[in-house]
């Protein structure tokens, strides 16, 4: 939020922006700032070639740095002037280069990082945010933080630009510039105190505005049908393109904003000028060739000064926004204690796979806890049937069991063979996510090496064989957006399928098989069985059925 706009806090953020450059990156930030740097002083150089290159053109000879220019060094002058220019247009395509280059890059290690943090985040942590907050962050927070760095660019090459040139205007006419300067500070602070309410309630507006939108956008997509059936879908849509409405309103103000004093800037640069040239023409002077020469000067300055003036003044205003947005990303990055950890290897005695003794856990803001002083064990074999009604906390168990939560109190030994960056545990809710990609995809899950006879194996295992090979395009076949082109049981086999893909030494089924018909279902549970002779199966159902025929063990919660 821009809270202000003050010099001070200007020059801190400055600094901020500078020290929180990744240390790996501060190589290529430092050749960005040489480069942006490089510009004013190549620019200064210009100036004094084009002074001489006006006094050669009236035939007049020049000292300048201690070199001297005689009445026929035209030539030369044109020569110097060409060759610095050119330099100049090199420098600036390097540096532009150079800075879009590092903003991008930064941007991508802004979201791998990021990515990589919520992706290893506890589900506890991760389930504490929206995903459509996370989304943000992902995308625009991270690329509004790189920006900061273009913004800090721009900066400070138009400061120096305009500290250079109107040093050098000074040493010629100290009086003009001593008085533009004064006009300069006046109109600065001016238009500073003029817009920073009007930045600051632009800012707010964007930000909550945004967030909305995000959120209703997330919403929209995710429950379509819901929507649809309700007949809410045009009243939901508008309510995210409500938002979306204010949020451009806001998009154009703050991007309008700080361009006005620009033009006010460039509007009395013009008609300053203007009263110079009137000045040479109608006063007789003996000094006409030099006055010619620092008007021409003088204009190019002014080409140059214009620019890096709105520039400055653009950045000026532009740096508190970028900067907010980079302490919400760091804060991101430093909101993240409760990181996946490897977890010690407490191997339980004998065959068992897992203990928990006395283990109790509770949801953040509810007090009552939803497990209290559970045990159980799950070792090699065994079929193990979770009961109870519903909320009394089935699911909750099972991320316990998987090592998505730990509990609060109490002890979980996980054998060695079932660590979960082991791959050892398979985890499939009713609720089955899949890509949007194909069948294959779906069930090798990111496996680089694909075992096709296996994928048969498990297929044929869920029954789902029968429909694959009629499929004409068979295990190549795309399954849409989390497999809407498939039955809710099809989608459910599918995600079994790809956990016995994976071998796992524990299978936890949370009702999933839940859509199945009795007779898929019995034949499903029945293949599992028997395919995971040496592992453990814990399932979650509310068939009874289920608990006789596949359990070895009932777990009444
Ligand atoms: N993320 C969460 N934050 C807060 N409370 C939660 C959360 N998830 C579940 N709960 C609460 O914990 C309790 C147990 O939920 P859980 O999903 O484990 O029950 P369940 O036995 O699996 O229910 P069902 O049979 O209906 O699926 C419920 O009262 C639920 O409201």
């Amino acid at each position: 939020m821009l809270k202000n706009l003050n010099p001070k806090a200007q020059i801190k953020r400055l600094r901020y922006i500078y020290h929180a450059a990744p240390a790996p990156l501060k190589g290529k930030l430092k050749v960005c700032l040489y480069l942006a740097c490089s510009l004013p002083i190549v620019d200064l150089i210009i100036v004094f070639v084009t002074y001489v290159l006006m006094m050669a053109l009236q035939k007049q000879s020049l000292t300048v740095l201690g070199l001297t220019f005689g009445a026929n060094s035209l030539f030369i002058a044109i020569m110097l002037f060409i060759g610095v220019t050119l330099v100049r247009q090199l420098l600036e395509f390097l540096s532009v280069r150079e800075s879009r280059r590092f903003t991008q890059f930064l941007y991508r290690q802004y979201s791998a990082k990021l990515l990589k943090n919520y992706m290893s985040m506890s589900w506890r942590s991760f389930s504490k945010e929206t995903k459509a907050v996370r989304m943000k962050h992902l995308v625009a927070t991270s690329l509004d933080s790189a920006y900061s760095y273009q913004v800090f660019f721009n900066f400070i090459s138009s400061a120096l630009n305009l500290l250079l040139l109107a040093g050098s205007m000074f040493l010629v006419a100290p009086k003009i510039v001593l008085g533009g300067l004064v006009l300069l500070a006046l109109f600065m602070r001016f238009s500073s105190k003029a817009l920073k309410s009007k930045i600051n309630q632009a800012t707010d507006a964007h930000n909550v505005h945004e967030q909305r939108y995000y959120n209703h956008l997330n919403e929209s997509l995710n429950m379509f049908r819901e929507m649809r059936i309700f007949g809410v879908s045009e009243k939901m849509g508008d309510r995210a393109l409500g938002e979306l409405e204010q949020l451009s309103e806001a998009k154009v103000r703050l991007s309008i904003l700080p361009y006005t004093p620009r033009i006010v800037m460039e509007s009395v640069f013009t008609v300053a000028i203007g009263i110079g040239i009137l000045y040479v023409i109608f006063v007789d002077r003996t000094d006409t060739p030099q006055l010619i020469a620092s008007l021409a000067s003088f204009m190019l300055l002014a080409r140059r000064m214009i620019p890096s003036m709105s520039m400055l003044l653009s950045s000026y205003s532009e740096l508190e926004g970028t900067y907010s947005q980079l302490q919400v990303l760091h804060r991101e990055f430093s909101d993240m204690p409760e990181q996946e950890e490897d977890r010690a290897q407490t191997n339980p005695p004998g065959h068992e796979l897992l203990v928990l003794s006395h283990v109790s856990f509770s949801y953040e803001g509810r007090g009552k806890e939803t497990i209290e002083n559970f045990s159980m064990n799950v070792s090699a074999g065994d079929r193990i049937s979770i009961t109870g009604e519903s909320g009394k906390g089935k699911s909750t168990l099972m991320m316990i069991l998987a090592g998505f939560m730990e509990p609060h109190k109490g002890e979980v030994k996980r054998s060695a063979l079932i660590q979960p960056k082991l791959h050892g545990i398979a985890y499939v809710p009713q609720e089955t996510a899949l890509l949007s990609g194909t069948i294959l995809e779906n069930i090798v899950f990111g496996n680089e090496t694909v075992d096709e006879e296996k994928v048969m194996r498990v297929l044929s295992l869920v029954k789902l064989e029968e429909l694959i090979g009629k499929l004409p395009e068979g295990l190549q076949t795309v399954v849409g957006d989390n497999g809407m082109f498939l039955s809710g049981g099809q989608r459910q086999r599918l995600g079994i399928a790809r956990a016995l893909y994976h071998e796992p030494q524990l299978l936890l089924l949370d009702e999933a098989t839940s859509a199945l018909d009795e007779e898929t279902e019995r034949q499903v549970m029945a293949s599992i069985s028997t395919c995971m002779k040496n592992s453990a199966v814990v399932f979650i159902s509310h068939r009874k059925e289920n608990s006789k025929t596949h359990a070895t063990k009932v777990v009444e919660l």
